[in-house]
């Protein structure tokens, strides 16, 4: 690992953002696991209206904080939550030494860094380490080049605008060839971010966390376009700014007590993202299976679906938690084929 200087006395954070499914809760998990010597605290905040990530962050020592409803780049109300949380935090500073931030793969994490400075508080107590963007190697093209969303704001531009260190994940999913193709892309997009390549997260940790990759003056402009006011001292004054997510893009979340039928549940979404995967961008559901004593992990991005079981319940009520996140679509058409699945 190389040792880099950092800022006296501040706690250093690292923004983790990348577009949906890219692979941030994979690289935390990661993170957490591995034998770095910081404590880390963790903000996460997801986009849908029924928590399932805080279920697949890893248990740890570490301190989690959810931030649920809404995307914190977009609405002031949650940005102001995201400087409550810090504040929180930073009441019990000598518990960790280092913050990350997952944001939903929804977000600009633009507007996320400015909250850190906009906050004269907080401000003085942190240092924005690095926007550690991470990529998707087959899914990045359908976004960067969303014909939805031709000459509108998006997000998965802006979350490479924005890096500061970029991480090409899956590559076990991608040809040499075109891995070099989308890094010359990236590079089109971003100049000067160096970029990493990793399959599930496994990346130089020394070369993500502490390194002091912020750039404050690419902030500024940014924050500019966006209209984002980086010189007001109090984060409570409703200030507006230029930028929303994609309107396009929604969520449905279900939560079923009666356990699924695996077959028919396995049958089920097989056919329907086949069908329609092309639009739902992300699938996520902790599942409770008749006859099985462990709870299920469904991840899908897009077409791409993966089903299994993961620990057994504990003495909690097994309770399905399932989340579709994309365009058009239909919770009647859905809770209607997810209910076909359930045990009689
Ligand atoms: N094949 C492959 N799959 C990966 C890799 N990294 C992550 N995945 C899978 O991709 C899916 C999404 O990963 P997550 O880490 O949950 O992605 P995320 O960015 O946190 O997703 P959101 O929070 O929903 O935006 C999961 O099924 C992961 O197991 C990789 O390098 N290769």
């Amino acid at each position: 690992m190389q040792v880099h200087k950092i800022e006296k006395n501040k706690i250093p954070i690292t923004i983790l953002t990348g577009f949906l499914g890219s692979g941030k809760t994979t690289l935390l998990n990661y993170i957490l696991t591995e034998k770095h010597g910081y404590r880390i605290a963790v903000i996460e905040n997801e986009f849908g209206e029924v928590d399932v990530d805080s279920d697949l962050v890893l248990a740890s020592e570490e301190e989690i904080y959810q931030m649920q409803n809404g995307c914190i780049c977009c609405f002031v109300d949650v940005r102001n939550d995201l400087i409550d949380v810090m504040n929180k935090l930073l009441k019990q500073k000598d518990k960790f030494d280092h913050i990350i931030v997952e944001t939903s793969g929804l977000a600009d994490p633009t507007p996320v860094a400015t909250a850190f400075f906009a906050d004269r508080g907080v401000a003085e107590e942190v240092n924005l380490d690095a926007i550690v963007t991470l990529v998707d190697a087959k899914h990045i093209d359908q976004h960067l080049y969303d014909p939805v969303l031709d000459g509108r704001d998006n997000q998965a531009v802006d979350q490479i605008v924005a890096a500061d260190r970029i991480i090409v994940n899956k590559v076990d999913l991608a040809c040499d060839e075109g891995l070099s193709k989308l890094e010359s892309e990236l590079r089109n997009l971003n100049q000067t971010a160096p970029i990493l390549r990793s399959r599930y997260g496994v990346v130089d940790l020394g070369s993500i966390l502490n390194i002091n990759g912020f750039q404050p003056s690419y902030l500024r402009e940014r924050a500019e376009i966006l209209q984002i006011d980086l010189d007001g001292d109090d984060h409570h004054d409703h200030h507006h700014h230029g930028h929303l997510h994609d309107e396009t893009v929604s969520s449905v979340s279900f939560t079923f007590g009666q356990p699924f039928v695996l077959e028919k549940l396995q049958a089920m979404l097989t056919g329907y993202l086949e069908e329609r995967g092309a639009a739902i961008f992300r699938t996520k559901g902790i599942l409770s299976i008749a006859g099985e004593d462990r709870f299920f992990v469904l991840q899908a991005v897009h077409q791409l679906f993966d089903l299994r079981p993961d620990s057994p319940w504990r003495a909690e009520q097994r309770l399905s938690k399932i989340v579709f996140i994309g365009r058009d679509l239909d919770r009647e058409e859905l809770a209607a084929k997810l209910s076909a699945c359930l045990i009689d």
